[in-house]
């Protein structure tokens, strides 16, 4: 048997070769199974990058297009920074004519742009007479696919990914729902991870509802000066011209299995819809004509993500879309493999969808953009947190401490629309009064101002210097719980703090005291500075979650640790909530876009001049972090690029 690598990849069309170059450039080993590269549907495409002019209906479906479109600037400079090799990625736009009006030509959409019957044919001379009208995508564009095949091969090959081609898989051996190794034309080969990005071919090695679905293209040369720059995104038909001369043309649609080659009724059919758009290519001389098979799904959608085997990635089924899908396909899959993070769009695009009863699954967390309506992009039953089994709506903890009266602690919690508040277990003991303005932090009658049966108690170990006091008040802590009606809460906000001027927890005594609570069956929430190699010793302990510190308690000075909180973000497979120091609602929501699970802010609230107003403001920014942090930032850019692009305006 040969032992390969950490990551063997089966496919090298774009997406299994895009999943390489990202893996490889985030540390991982990977090998590349192909077994021919020229046969891939990434060679015989066309390069349109057109989730718009495709006409796809909102919903998750389009949001990983969308994002995937944002990727693509960015994405294909850095393939081409690594290679040399120009991608002729171009933000063109597409213009989509129409022979017929049958549909409202109103919008106020901006990526959509009616252009009547004399708009259009001013716009583009040369178009059919047909042509009543045609819609203006202006931020759809093209990719020279081929060449960005090539430059994604080159960048593997570059960066050190083993591209072996020639192998074909004939088999993926499975054992207790693991995949073993794999059998291959040069024998059995094993890896840690397996990916299969096999095009139409998946459902040869397993049994996915994917088929191919084969399109007959053709290439003509255009003559010099003509004015044919946009893609023209016809009625079963498009013409994508090159920026050097060559006009593809595509595509047919053929469900015929895997018969192979260019027919004279595919090549008629092809040829008639494009001189019907573009009677001018009429005369022009053809260049090339091929065929390729799209990865066709039951549903028309991707398959991403796990399958019902623990080490093997399903990355497969793009259909229509795998061009305009491979820089974001590559990134959801290598953050998968690397950080096992499952980004919740992946969701949507689950192989086991196909066992459900209804043939098109739409899980719970839809990022369906719904006009007039921005309450339904993250519903609370929509987006939850989990910490040791127990589920909450909300991200955002609160605290007791250092409000002027019960009141106001009352009103602001209510507000804050938390879940969780955490208490001191020594405070509470002590029982004394509870009078803020009157010089009495205490907390008496702290417990029954609460209501337990709707908020889940956090008992915390504030006040505890060493490991050994910090686990006496965490037996009490539960205890409390206990009395106040929460029977099943073994939670504990685990702080051990020596250091009384900066309140800086102690990470030895953290530790110890974490693996002693984890033995005694406490799900453990420990307070720690923002350090990586501690939170991942937490949480190999068996933490619930870690709570890196934003900066010192009480001080307000926000997000200071923001590298290495982003550090412990990246590796964590446990809930990470920022605890302490947090000023602001925009730290707040910072903290979120990161990618943090959860906050906890009690001084920032109860020393606000209101209190409650603070506290709403808190979990409104709770909420517009995390959703910020799904929808996905834009990408940085180093230079401007204009929000109304110059290209294809009308003059
Ligand atoms: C005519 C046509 C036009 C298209 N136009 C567009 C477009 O304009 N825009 C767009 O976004 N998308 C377009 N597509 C869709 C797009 O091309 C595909 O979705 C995408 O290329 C799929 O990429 P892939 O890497 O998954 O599969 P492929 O590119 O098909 O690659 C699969 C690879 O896996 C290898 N393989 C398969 N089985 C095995 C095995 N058992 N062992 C070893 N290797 C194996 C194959 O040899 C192949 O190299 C078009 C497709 C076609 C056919
Ligand atoms: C109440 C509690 O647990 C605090 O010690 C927590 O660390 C929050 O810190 P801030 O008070 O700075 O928000």
């Amino acid at each position: 048997m040969n032992s390969t690598s950490e990551i063997l990849i089966v496919g090298g069309g774009i997406i299994g070769l895009a999943i390489a170059v990202d893996l490889q450039l985030r540390g991982a080993k990977v090998t590349l199974l192909v077994r021919d590269i020229a046969q891939a549907a990434s060679r015989a495409a066309a390069g349109m990058l057109a989730p718009h002019a495709e006409g796809i209906p909102p919903g998750p479906f389009l949001d990983l297009c969308l994002r995937s479109r944002w990727l693509y600037p960015e994405w294909s400079r850095k393939i081409e920074d690594l290679t040399g090799i120009n991608s002729g990625y171009y933000p063109c736009g597409i213009l989509a004519p129409v022979y017929e009006l049958d549909q409202p030509v109103t919008t106020k959409e901006v990526n959509k742009i009616w252009l009547d019957s004399n708009a259009v044919h001013l716009y583009q001379p040369g178009l059919g007479k047909d042509v009543v009208g045609g819609w203006w995508y202006p931020d759809d564009g093209q990719v020279d696919n081929r060449q960005l095949v090539t430059a994604l091969q080159q960048a593997a090959e570059n960066l050190g990914v083993e591209i072996r081609q020639g192998v074909e898989v004939h088999a993926i051996q499975q054992k207790q729902g693991k995949v073993k190794s794999i059998y291959t034309s040069i024998g059995e080969l094993e890896a840690k991870i397996y990916i299969l990005a096999a095009g139409s071919w998946a459902s040869q090695l397993l049994p996915l509802p994917i088929h191919p679905v084969k399109g007959q293209m053709a290439a003509v040369k255009m003559p010099p000066n003509q004015t044919l720059t946009r893609v023209l995104f016809g009625p079963q038909t498009y013409l994508v011209p090159r920026r050097h001369g060559r006009l593809i043309i595509g595509a047919t649609s053929e469900k015929v299995a895997w018969q192979t080659g260019n027919t004279p009724q595919g090549l008629q059919t092809l040829f008639e819809r494009a001189t019907r758009l573009y009677p001018p290519l009429a005369d022009w001389e053809i260049e090339e004509m091929w065929w390729g098979f799209r990865p066709g799904t039951a549903d028309e959608l991707p398959i991403l993500g796990r399958s019902s085997c623990d080490n093997l990635i399903l990355a497969t089924g793009h259909y229509r879309n795998g061009i305009l899908l491979a820089p974001v396909t590559a990134s959801l899959i290598a953050d998968l493999v690397i950080n096992d993070k499952v980004n919740p769009i992946l969701t949507h695009f689950r192989c086991d969808r196909f066992n459900q009863p209804s043939p098109v699954t739409i899980p719970p967390m839809s990022l369906t953009i719904i006009e007039n309506k921005p309450q339904a992009l993250l519903s609370p039953q929509n987006d939850c947190l989990t910490i040791a089994g127990k589920t909450f709506h909300s991200r955002l903890m609160t605290g007791t401490g250092k409000y002027a009266n019960l009141t106001t602690m009352q009103e602001s919690i209510s507000a804050s629309e938390c879940q969780i508040v955490t208490v001191a277990v020594r405070r509470v003991q002590t029982n004394a009064p509870f009078d803020l303005a009157q010089g009495k932090p205490g907390h008496e009658g702290l417990a029954e101002a609460i209501d337990w049966s709707k908020i889940w108690m956090l008992p915390n170990t504030a006040g505890c210097q060493t490991a050994e006091e910090a686990i006496r008040v965490a037996r009490l802590g539960r205890e409390m719980a206990k009395l106040l009606g929460q029977e099943d809460n073994n939670f504990i906000k685990l702080e051990v703090i020596p250091d009384p001027k900066y309140l800086l927890p102690d990470p030895i005594g953290t530790l110890q005291a974490a693996e002693q609570l984890v033995k005694e069956g406490f799900a453990v929430l420990p307070y720690i500075n923002a350090d990586p190699l501690l939170a991942k010793r937490l949480e190999e302990a068996g933490c619930a979650t870690v709570m890196p510190l934003g900066s010192p308690i009480g001080s307000g000075q926000g997000l200071k640790n923001e590298a290495n909180i982003a550090i412990i973000i990246e590796s964590a497979k446990i809930p990470v909530v920022v605890d302490a120091g947090i000023g602001t609602p925009s730290e707040a929501a910072r903290a979120l876009e990161m990618g943090a699970d959860a906050l906890l802010i009690n001084s920032a609230i109860a020393m606000a001049a209101n209190p409650a107003m603070m506290a709403q403001a808190m979990g409104m920014a709770a909420k517009a972090g995390r959703l910020a942090y799904l929808a996905g930032r834009m990408p940085i850019k180093s230079s401007a690029s204009p929000s109304s692009p110059l290209t294809g305006t009308i003059a």
